[in-house]
């Protein structure tokens, strides 16, 4: 699914309403009516209470259809509206049909002191995209009073105060929404963890925008779902031997850290590679033939950690390497040395770097240049930061990435919650799998594994990056189904990837 800036949301809205030759209004009730659809699902059976708050745009006009089809439905709602001078025509047509049904509307100011019932619903609807410029301190009273309330805030569109498509100085005003009700696709803003406090989690609303019309507006970005990667499977053959599958080759661990060559391995054989050859210093060998009977293992001459790779490391469907690995000059000169000789081939296996691999990678610009182009980088924030530098927002980061991959022809997968991945063409997939469960020590062993598991099996890099990523955190989210977020860990990550192929390739879930 595309992500688009406000104003291609605007175009596609604009579009459809001639294509569908439908009016504003009727556009906006059916987007008020996903809402109402969604907000039904989320109070379930009960009687529920709203506070519903609107502003005098298109936004403020949705919550008013949406207060009236609540009130409809036997719900308590109390509106408010932000007192103005002029509102938009969508706005007043909904203010009329309110009063035509007796309905109240209190009037709202920036100054207005609210009680708020408890247990009753608050729902944002001040601003959407049509934010011109941050809210001015003059706000601040009043979404204060909205985020300090122990009630849940239900945003539609997007939280007010915040920009879809652009940076948001987190100082000014902004409305920290429970859930965003967001129509038609997500907005990036929404993926963003420096907003993370204002989102944390949004649900896109499907309000019949032309198919047609989305497809004519070009983006970089991308919202990764379901549909999308199942695109990317590639089926099992009934005849195949584990030599179809391919041999993926799994470099790292140290002495303390052996753990995350066992991790990676495991998950690349719980991927689907039909072999993997774990490569790690002599003191592992025991730990892990012990943990996982299933891997070959190689190791180094030396115990404790990586000084060379074997003349053999080309011959592998897929290496990944750097998970637990360290940043020993020993194990820095072998990498150099690995460049070189890589460079000499015609062909040579599909490579992955994570981890101390990354962290060589950036201790040394001057070897960007050597990583063979298409290699997939997996660093989180910290590892991104010293590869590329320092960003001051989100935006700036991806606008970063881009460069880099563009320039150095790689792939990078920014981990974090919607893992962004970032194509050599510059497109940008952010995942839509994953829960804070995850965020727990091997996890990105795990999604290592996986994608190196999806390269030996003779995916592109690219559809591997995007496959690898989403399966990782959707076996996450099936985790999330049994064990409480706090209690995953990364061995439960790969317990779930059966299931993750299953849900994957199943159509009715
Ligand atoms: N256009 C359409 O067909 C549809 C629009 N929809 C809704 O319309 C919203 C966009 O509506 P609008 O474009 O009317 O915009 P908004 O409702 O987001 O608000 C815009 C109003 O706020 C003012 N404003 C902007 N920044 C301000 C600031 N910092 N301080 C004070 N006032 C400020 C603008 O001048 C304008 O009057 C979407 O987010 C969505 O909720 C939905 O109903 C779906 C259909
Ligand atoms: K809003």
């Amino acid at each position: 699914m595309k992500i688009l800036s406000a104003a291609d949301i605007y175009k596609w809205e604009q579009a459809t309403l001639i294509s569908q030759n439908i009016s504003s209004v009727e556009l906006m009730e059916r987007a008020a009516e996903a809402l109402f659809q969604a907000i039904q699902q989320y109070v379930g059976e009960r009687q529920a209470s709203f506070v519903i708050l609107c502003g005098f745009g298109n936004n403020g006009g949705d919550g008013l259809a949406l207060g009236r089809m609540l009130h409809m439905a036997g719900h308590i709602v109390r509106i408010h509206l932000l007192e103005h001078t002029s509102y938009s025509a969508e706005n007043e047509i909904n203010q009329q049909r309110l009063h035509e049904m007796d309905i109240s509307i209190s009037s709202l100011s920036p100054e207005s002191i609210l009680e708020f019932p408890a247990k009753s619903i608050l729902i944002d609807a001040l601003f959407g995209y049509g934010l011109a410029r941050p809210l001015d301190d003059r706000w601040k009273p009043l979404l204060y009073q909205i985020n300090t309330a122990s009630n849940p805030v239900l945003s539609i569109d997007i939280p007010s105060g915040l920009f879809a498509d652009k940076p948001t100085p987190i100082e000014a005003p902004i409305i920290q929404a429970h859930l965003t009700y967001t129509f038609a696709c997500a907005k990036l803003s929404l993926l963003f963890p420096k907003y993370a406090s204002f989102t944390s989690n949004f649900q896109i609303l499907d309000i019949g925008l032309e198919k047609n019309i989305e497809n004519t507006l070009s983006t970089p970005y991308e919202y990764l779902q379901k549909e999308d990667v199942q695109l990317l499977i590639r089926p099992l053959q009934k005849f195949s031997h584990k030599g179809t599958f391919g041999h993926a080759y799994m470099v790292g661990g140290r002495y303390g850290s052996i753990g995350a060559a066992i991790l990676a391995s495991k998950a690349a054989l719980k991927t689907g590679c039909g072999l993997i050859t774990a490569y790690i210093p002599a003191c592992g060998y025991t730990i892990l033939q012990g943990a996982f009977p299933e891997a070959q293992v190689e190791t180094d001459p030396l115990d404790t950690h990586i000084s060379m790779f074997p003349k053999q490391i080309t011959d592998y469907d897929a290496i990944g390497m750097g998970m637990g690995m360290g940043t020993h000059p020993d194990t820095e000169i072998a990498l150099r040395q690995l460049f070189e000789r890589l460079k000499l081939m015609p062909s040579i296996p599909h490579l992955l770097f994570d981890a101390d691999a990354i962290n060589i990678l950036a201790k040394n610009p001057d070897w960007h240049v050597l990583i063979p182009p298409n290699s997939i980088l997996t660093p989180h924030p910290k590892e991104l930061e010293r590869l590329i530098g320092l960003w001051t927002d989100d935006f700036e980061k991806i606008a970063k990435v881009r460069d880099w991959c563009r320039r150095y022809q790689q792939i990078v997968v920014i981990k974090g919650a919607n893992t962004a991945i970032v194509l050599p063409n510059e497109m940008v997939h952010f995942n839509s799998t994953g829960n804070p469960g995850m965020a727990t020590g091997g996890s990105g062993d795990v999604l290592s594994g996986i994608i190196t598991s999806l390269l030996a099996q003779g995916h592109t890099p690219a559809d591997a990056a995007l496959l690898g990523v989403y399966l990782h955190g959707l076996a996450g989210d099936i985790a999330a189904t049994t064990i409480h977020e706090r209690s995953i860990t990364a061995t439960d990550i790969i317990a779930h990837l059966s299931s993750a192929w299953q849900h994957l390739q199943n159509p009715y879930l």
